[in-house]
């Protein structure tokens, strides 16, 4: 048996990236576990080299969890990830996530900059669609180190310039929140 879930992402960049390559080895840390790392079509004309391949709605009706990150764009969710949102009115009429894994996460370039916000902003139509939706415990230690990113409402990197990349913490926080996903998955496919 092998439990496919999805890490879809937005990263301009490359910050909510990194957090979605540690959500995805958290996932690969449990057996039969596999991640399949997603992104979505950009508005605006950039040259960004795209990393991963775009979602399908295909995909996200048969994944059996969900991982989604944006970067916080004045504390809210990126509009691209909004769009899918918006256009997932068929699954929604099918009730096609209800019961699937999900979780969230996010970077920001100041601390207090609305991590909190974005997180819940994505949480809403994950809400709406029936899927059960967690966050990180406080049984997790570097939740309670953390001088950066990571929150019980999912997992958060600070883009600081001045700091380079993921701290431990955020990285390990991204990883436990990834392998609480699959795991949780796991449990509910063999029920
Ligand atoms: C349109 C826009 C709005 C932003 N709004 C915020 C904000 O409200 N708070 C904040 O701390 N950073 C804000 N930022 C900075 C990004 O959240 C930050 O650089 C993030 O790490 C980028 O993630 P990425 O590298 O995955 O694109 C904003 C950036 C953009 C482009």
């Amino acid at each position: 048996m092998s439990c496919k879930l999805i890490v879809l992402y937005y990263s301009r960049h490359g910050a909510t990236r990194a957090l979605a390559r540690q959500i995805a080895r958290g996932i690969e840390s449990v057996p039969q576990c596999e991640a399949l790392l997603r992104t979505v079509e950009d508005f605006s004309p950039s040259d960004a080299k795209l990393h991963d391949p775009i979602i399908t709605l295909e995909e996200l009706k048969s994944c059996n969890g969900l991982a989604m990150g944006s970067p916080v764009w004045f504390g809210n969710m990126a509009a691209p990830l909004k769009h899918l949102w918006d256009q997932t009115s068929p699954l929604w009429l099918a009730g096609d996530l209800i019961d699937k894994p999900a979780c969230v996460f996010t970077s920001s370039s100041s601390m207090h900059g609305g991590q909190e916000t974005t997180l819940q902003s994505m949480q809403l139509p994950l809400f709406h669609h029936g899927m059960l939706v967690m966050g990180i415990p406080y049984s997790i230690p570097e939740l309670h180190t953390t001088k950066a990113g990571g929150t019980p409402y999912g997992a958060s990197h600070v883009a600081d310039s001045a700091l380079q990349g993921l701290s431990q913490d955020e990285s390990e926080l991204a990883k436990q929140l990834g392998k609480r996903l699959a795991t949780t998955a796991l449990k509910l496919v063999k029920e």
